[in-house]
């Protein structure tokens, strides 16, 4: 194996910059950033089969530069992935690997156009100016409704084209839509939902090491998503219950020295914990506890 560290990219900046830290320690890859450093080394140890470089790059380079093979994996979103078109392979380049998603930085990509816009669908945009950062989703989008538009392409800030008069709608992320509110802008249509993922280069030499990083953020991201349910159940409600609280594979159930009656445990979502509880109450269940989990193996 090549004695090259195995190189991570990771936003610099912006709203995954601190998410993507945050998980990558969670997961055990301690690193300190030097304020405008390029890299920072991974702190060896803690079970690393190698060296680690975090590689501090803009989210929008982290796509074709994992294609490139600059970097080994890297943090991005979805859309940034699309739109440098590195999801399929191409003549000499496979196509980049998505290893899982982050369950964070969920938003769309939409076409919206003014609240006062006689526009309707998509074939109603044929000769308008569209206003965005993402070109390429853009032109297919219109290309599959056989639409031509002119489109403006810039880098942020697209939401105040169509007030400059630059464009007559635009394609831009949505996430709470109050850019859209602020703006008067209503959507047309969805083009598609995003959010942030861990991507590999096809072609990594570090593969192993990739595969033992991604299982250790895949065990984060699912201890975010679950809590650890407990609670004491009569007997005679055990079944109503285990249907209830099924667990991932199935719920850890004990015998309690109270006769007839069980202690069960069980992985149950985090949104839908309050929900459980009270249904598990009006079966007669007990002493009903969630605890959170920092890190967790399936
Ligand atoms: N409301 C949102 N606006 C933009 N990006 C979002 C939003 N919600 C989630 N994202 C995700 O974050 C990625 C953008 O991250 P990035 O760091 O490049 O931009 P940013 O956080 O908007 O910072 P910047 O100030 O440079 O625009 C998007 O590609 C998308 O995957
Ligand atoms: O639906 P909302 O919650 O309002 O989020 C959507 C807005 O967020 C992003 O802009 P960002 O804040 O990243 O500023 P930017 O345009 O400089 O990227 C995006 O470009 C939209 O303008
Ligand atoms: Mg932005």
């Amino acid at each position: 194996m090549s004695n090259e560290p195995l190189r991570i990219g990771v936003p610099s900046k912006g709203r995954l910059s601190e998410l993507a830290a945050e998980l990558l320690a969670d997961a055990g890859l301690k690193y300190r950033r030097q304020d405008r450093d390029l890299f920072a080394r991974v702190k060896a140890g803690g079970g690393l089969d190698g060296p680690i470089d975090v590689t501090f790059l803009r989210t929008d380079d982290i796509p074709v530069l994992c294609a490139e093979g600059a970097i080994d994996i890297g943090v991005t979103g979805s859309d940034l992935v699309e739109e440098a078109g590195v999801n399929k392979a191409v003549a000499d380049r496979p196509a980049v690997v998505t290893r899982m998603p982050l369950s964070m930085g969920g938003c769309r990509l939409a076409v919206c156009v003014p609240d006062a816009s006689p526009v309707v669908t998509p074939k109603d945009l044929a000769g308008d100016r569209i206003a965005t950062s993402f070109p390429h989703v853009t032109r297919a989008y219109l290309n599959s409704h056989g639409v031509s538009c002119h489109i403006v392409e810039l880098t942020g800030s697209v939401e105040v084209m169509i007030a400059l008069g630059v464009a007559d709608a635009i394609v831009d992320l949505v996430e709470t839509g109050s850019t859209l509110a602020a703006n008067k802008l209503r959507i047309l249509d969805t083009i598609g939902s995003y959010e942030t993922v861990l991507i590999q280069n096809p072609a990594t030499k570090h593969g192993a090491l990739c595969d033992q990083i991604a299982r250790r953020i895949e065990g984060v991201i699912i201890a975010r998503g679950y809590s650890l349910l407990e609670y004491n159940v009569p007997e005679e409600s055990l079944a109503e219950a285990e249907k209830i609280t099924p667990g991932f594979s199935s719920p850890t159930v004990n015998r309690l020295e109270e006769q007839g009656w069980c202690a069960v445990r069980a992985m149950v979502k985090r949104g839908e914990v309050i929900g459980v509880m009270e249904r598990l109450e009006k079966l007669g269940a007990r002493a009903i506890l969630e605890t959170a989990i920092k890190n967790c193996r399936l």
